[in-house]
């Protein structure tokens, strides 16, 4: 990709699958000719008054080889930093195989201890503990090691495995950057990302400790080799290549010594979380063959220590059982809760016609130093049509975007362009008819990342000698972990940068250009821009040159800036995992940041496309559902629900920072007519209508629960069943029936119907408890917290009348042949159609037909040319 010689029709396939719009695309090339880090540098920088420039001068492609790129422009001469900057900065390891890592001058070898690997490897295991303070405040300037720290480590000193499972931002890596310093054996890491790989290799050359990392492409022999004599302190490897390397370290085991394989992110090698790799589930063969059953030289089997911050029970089970973890593995399990973090959840309709109103803060925060400069004006005025046509809620109804208020059964929340993506079992075999636009579909989410996020395969990383005398106040001691009563933080909040995530990349690149407009330094980041452009984004990002990042998940696990005050999710995220791993990045200096999460609450999410099992289908839903849910909660503190999730008993009440401690739950309502006649009307359209003498098992489901026409009875036409019957809700908003069938779900009155899991109960049936509930009718009130989807119904009050009498009378042949014949009436010839959408929808459809067809694309785009 980004070749020169690379034909029109190329370069924008490439470039549509980046997110970038086809004018955009089209007027990228007309400027800068067809090459695709041209093209992209100049749509991202365009109207942009930022610094932010991208220009990609230098790189080392994935085959190792040094590319020249041709400058740009005469405004952008910076030279993009390659991976060779940071061997430079580091001093350069030299060719001649000079062993880098040697003994620790602390490491000192005592009558008594115990002795693994060859003899100049000797380990101290015993008084670990006194050692590692020296060894700590000179290699990272940090005072002394944290509880679980503490116990991590004593689970490796005693030659156990480890599951650790402590928050984001804690300091997990440090349980294992330490056995390398303790011992001078080599520690192996397991990690899923390239940039995570390279942030860290770089932060421990700054800290005197020497690093690689080795990714999965194309392998660099001359790092490989040094790895595996043993030349580096710590070895970042991803999970594929670890595979592939099995025998050679198996000899540096026994040349040089491995103190500790670890393996970061370790819920990636669960299916039921939410980054599953499957490379991550074929780890277990470091158990095999890194024991002493396998490997007779060694006293006993290396330790391995997972970590991880976003594990459930039900994924620490699965980490334990693939990894094949020690019957006697050590869980060192600290409290998930951020006590520094206010977690926020906004209503937005969350596309272009809101960014004016929900990034108006933003702006004013970031955007602030230009708003004072000229520039300002000229980069607005630029493309004021833009700016103008994204206004705030006054124009909803001009705007192609939905309204943040409209309902729609397809349970949508990204515009009806998606659709579910089911295999089941054998992945190739696709749900027929769905493959094309499944596709299609997938290609504007980043829904699974690659281990190559990067466009360097690996790199090495000499030790410099760490700062003689470090500022202690240069890292501070986070805050201490919560005991007793909580110490509340209050804003304003410091300066930082902020993340915004979103769940498309055509989304990244649309909020970063709005950004860019009003002197934002902001940046988009997705899986499919050209590769030297993210890793450019990470580096100005750490040296404080990009403000704000736009960003699907690709830029989440692991990324430690201290400073980022503000996570931002635009759209739903997929399951609450992600939700705090990507929240985690916030604050981690602990100070105070902001979590903030916009989303329809009038609208139900769907899953972005991917490829899932049945099983994962519904693994899926489960994980969105409990999202919204989070979502959806008025009345109870976020961190709360968020650290239970994890499985964690909360030990403050409250967190006394988020949304709902601040502002308060609403006002409880007395909804006891509302769930009666909800209750009554579900049971009743059961054709076996209920009896409280039959008896009644929990677990029967209803064989009958069909409606008069042999059709399932969903939520929707439930209530349409309650309008009918009763004056008093014939104007209630379908809203509010779907907060109280949550509430009286949560109770247990009702329960989903269908054999799908749904995000939203979709075809209620009534639970024993709820039968009961309605026998005991009684004068007795039945107060609720209304949902947020309830409040909204309540504030913006729609009437329901005027589409109940739309709804009427599509039945009778007579009236619907002649709302046919209006519609088509009314149908704007396509030749009166706005130019601009015609041409948008033909670029859309073109950029479908690519995705199911590679040879229709070229005839296709010939119309282009
Ligand atoms: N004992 C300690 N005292 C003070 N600071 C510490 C200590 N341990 C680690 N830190 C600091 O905490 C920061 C976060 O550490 P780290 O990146 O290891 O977090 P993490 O737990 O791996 O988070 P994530 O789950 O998000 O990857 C680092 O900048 C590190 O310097
Ligand atoms: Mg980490």
């Amino acid at each position: 990709m980004g070749a020169s010689n690379l034909s029109f029709d190329q370069v924008l396939v490439e470039m549509l699958e980046m997110g970038f719009e086809y004018s955009s695309i089209v007027e990228g090339i007309k400027t800068v000719g067809l090459s695709i880090p041209n093209v992209v540098e100049h749509i991202l920088t365009a109207g942009s008054a930022s610094t932010t420039t991208m220009q990609p001068s230098k790189f080392r492609a994935p085959h190792g080889k040094a590319l020249k790129r041709k400058a740009l422009s005469s405004t952008s001469q910076v030279r993009q930093s390659s991976i060779l900057d940071h061997f430079h900065s580091n001093e350069m390891v030299n060719e001649h195989d000079k062993p880098i890592s040697k003994m620790p001058d602390d490491v000192t070898v005592m009558p008594g201890q115990i002795v693994t690997g060859p003899m100049e490897n000797l380990v101290v295991m015993s008084d670990w503990e006194t050692r590692v303070g020296g060894l700590l405040q000179k290699h990272f300037g940090i005072l002394c090691l944290k509880s679980f720290q503490k116990e991590a480590l004593n689970a490796w000193a005693a030659h156990k495995d480890c599951l650790v499972l402590a928050a984001t931002g804690s300091g997990k890596s440090l349980c294992f950057q330490v056995p390398a310093l303790l011992t001078g054996k080599v520690v192996v890491v397991i990690s899923p990302l390239i940039s995570l790989m390279h942030d860290q290799c770089l932060k421990l050359a700054r800290h005197g400790v020497s690093a690689c990392f080795l990714g999965s492409g194309q392998p660099d022999n001359t790092v490989e080799k040094k790895a595996m004599r043993g030349m580096y302190s710590i070895i970042y490897v991803c999970p594929e290549t670890v595979l592939r390397l099995i025998q050679p370290l198996q000899k540096l085991a026994e040349s040089h010594g491995i103190a500790l394989f670890a393996i970061d992110e370790v819920h990636c090698v669960s299916k039921w979380g939410h980054d599953f790799r499957p490379d991550y589930s074929r780890l277990s063969v470091l158990r095999e063959n890194f024991s002493t059953s396998k490997l007779k030289f060694l006293e006993f089997d290396i330790p391995l220590m997972a970590l991880t911050a976003t594990a459930t029970h039900r994924v620490q089970e699965d980490i334990l059982k693939s990894l094949r973890m020690s019957k006697e593995t050590i869980v060192v399990l600290t409290s998930f809760f951020r006590s520094n973090l206010r977690f926020m959840v906004k209503h937005s309709g969350t596309s272009q016609a809101f960014y004016e109103k929900d990034f108006h803060e933003l702006i004013k925060v970031y955007g602030s130093k230009l708003n004072s400069n000229k520039n300002k004006k000229s980069s607005i005025s630029k493309d004021s049509d833009d700016v103008s046509s994204s206004s705030g809620a006054g124009r909803i109804s001009n705007n192609d975007d939905v309204s943040p208020y409209d309902v729609d059964d397809n349970h949508d929340d990204y515009g009806g362009r998606y659709v579910n993506v089911m295999r089941s079992g054998n992945t190739d075999n696709l749900v027929k008819g769905k493959e094309l636009s499944v596709e299609f579909l997938e290609n504007d989410n980043d829904d699974c990342q690659s281990v190559d996020d990067w466009d360097v395969t690996c790199g090495e990383f000499c030790a410099q000698s760490p700062p003689k005398d470090w500022e202690l106040s240069e890292i501070d001691d986070p805050p201490k972990e919560p005991e007793g009563s909580l110490k509340v933080l209050k804003g304003p909040l410091e300066q930082g940068p902020a993340i915004i995530y979103v769940p498309t990349r055509k989304e990244t690149l649309k909020i970063a250009k709005y950004l860019c407009k009003f002197g934002v330094k902001a940046a988009a980041y997705n899986a499919a821009l050209p590769k030297s452009h993210l890793r450019r984004v990470h580096k100005e990002f750490h040296e404080n040159t990009i403000e704000v990042v736009v960003a699907t998940i690709a830029f989440g696990m692991g990324i430690d800036k201290p400073n980022v005050r503000r996570i931002i999710h635009y759209g739903w995220p997929q399951s609450l995992e992600a939700y705090y791993q990507e929240a985690g990045r916030a604050g981690r200096d602990g100070k105070l940041a902001d979590c903030i999460l916009f989303a329809n609450l009038a609208r139900v999410p769907s899953l972005l496309p991917s490829r899932r099992s049945e099983y994962q289908t519904k693994q899926a839903y489960i994980m969105l559902s409990d999202c919204f849910r989070y979502g959806m909660n008025t009345s109870c503190c976020r961190a709360k629900t968020l650290v239970e999730y994890f499985g964690e008993e909360f030990s403050h009440r409250k967190c006394l920072l988020c949304d709902v401690c601040v502002d308060g739950p609403p006002q409880r309502q007395n909804m006891k007519d509302e769930a009666c006649i909800l209750l009554q009307t579900i049971a009743a359209s059961h054709a076996c209508s209920y009896s409280m003498d039959v008896a009644y098992d929990d677990d029967i489901h209803f064989e009958y629960g069909y409606g008069r026409h042999g059709e399932r009875l969903c939520l929707k036409n439930i209530v349409g069943k309650i309008r009918e019957q009763s004056q008093k809700f014939l104007n209630t908003d379908i809203l509010l029936w779907r907060g109280l069938s949550r509430i009286l779900e949560a109770k247990g009155y009702i329960r989903e119907g269908d054999d799908k899991t749904h995000v939203q109960i979709k075809f209620p049936e009534p639970t024993k408890l709820g039968l009961e509930f309605i026998r005991s009718m009684s004068e007795e009130a039945f107060y609720v917290y209304p949902e947020a989807d309830m409040l909204l119904a309540a504030k913006t009050h729609k009437p329901y009348s005027s589409f109940s009498e739309w709804g009427k009378g599509w039945a009778d042949p007579e009236i619907r042949r002649q709302r046919l014949e209006r519609m088509q009436v009314n149908k704007k010839p396509e030749t009166l159609r706005s130019p601009r959408k015609h041409q948008k929808r033909k670029a859309n459809k073109m950029k479908h037909d690519m995705r199911t067809s590679r040879g229709r694309l070229e005839a296709k785009l010939t119309k282009y040319k």
